[in-house]
């Protein structure tokens, strides 16, 4: 897909310290940030469509939850086109949302893709084939994410799926500190200063929260999700799917 957003430069030396916040100098910049911060992007959203694939019927309806500039739902779209899904993205921020409705004009599918302006905390949609939470539970607060996940599984349809992407830690400090070095030397493969990195982590300290792989597994688990397993790992990096039993 076409670049649709100008280099990620927030984080150089004259930029100004603060929390990271989804505002519009990020949403500016959104599409570059992700593509060069998120190990093999592209290939998550693919993987997670061929599931899509497998687990979806003719008719059902995909939320993406977080759905920032909508990239996830407009190649959903491209590669499932004949399986007649209805694609919704939402996300709090009008700003993105906007983005999102441009690239979808821009792409000729405003007609397959709608985006809503909601508190992904808040949701009813009953009856939902897939919701998609792409590294966005990671920014709500821990003790908040057993209700958002039961709420989730709620809204599912029996044999529904939820495909979640985060970034995760280990409780294993040696671990834990490869991996974070190892994604460190990704950004900087992808142009990232050392400056930029270390600004970004200091931003975003307190505000992206990881759980563990096993954390994440544990509360689909305790939310209903009887099947549930990682379909993507890259190091600090991990996709799973959970099944809402037929
Ligand atoms: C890291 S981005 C998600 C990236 C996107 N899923 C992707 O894969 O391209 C997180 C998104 O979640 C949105 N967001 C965070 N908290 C939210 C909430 N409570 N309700 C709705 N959207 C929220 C932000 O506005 C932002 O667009
Ligand atoms: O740059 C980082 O350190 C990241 O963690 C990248 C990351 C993420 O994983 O969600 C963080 C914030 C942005 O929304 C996009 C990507």
């Amino acid at each position: 897909m076409k670049k649709h957003s100008p280099r990620d430069t927030l984080f150089r030396v004259d930029s100004i310290n603060e929390d990271f916040v989804f505002n519009e100098h990020v949403v500016e910049v959104f599409d570059d940030m992700l593509d060069r911060s998120v190990p093999f992007y592209g290939e998550v959203i693919r993987s997670s469509a061929r599931l899509l694939d497998c687990f979806l019927h003719s008719g059902d309806t995909v939320y993406d939850l977080g759905c920032a500039t909508g990239t996830t739902l407009l190649e959903f779209s491209r590669i499932l086109e004949r399986k007649g899904l209805h694609f919704i993205g939402i996300d709090n921020s009008a700003a993105m949302l906007d983005k999102a409705r441009l690239k979808a004009k821009i792409y000729s599918k405003e007609d397959s893709l709608d985006f809503l302006k909601e508190d992904i905390t808040t949701i009813h949609h009953p009856g939902t084939g897939a919701f998609i939470v792409n590294y966005t539970m990671q920014f709500i607060r821990p003790l908040k994410r057993e209700e958002f996940v039961q709420r989730i599984y709620s809204n599912l349809r029996p044999g529904g799926i939820l495909l979640l992407s985060e970034k995760v830690i280990s409780h294993d400090r040696r671990i834990n500190r490869e991996y974070i070095d190892i994604y460190h030397a990704f950004k900087r493969s992808r142009g990232y200063s050392e400056l930029e990195i270390a600004k970004k982590r200091e931003a975003l300290e307190n505000i992206l929260i990881p759980f563990s792989i096993d954390e994440n597994r544990a509360l689909l688990s305790n939310c209903g999700f009887q099947s549930v397993e990682t379909y993507f790992q890259w190091f600090n990096f991990a996709s799973f799917i959970a099944v809402k039993p037929a």
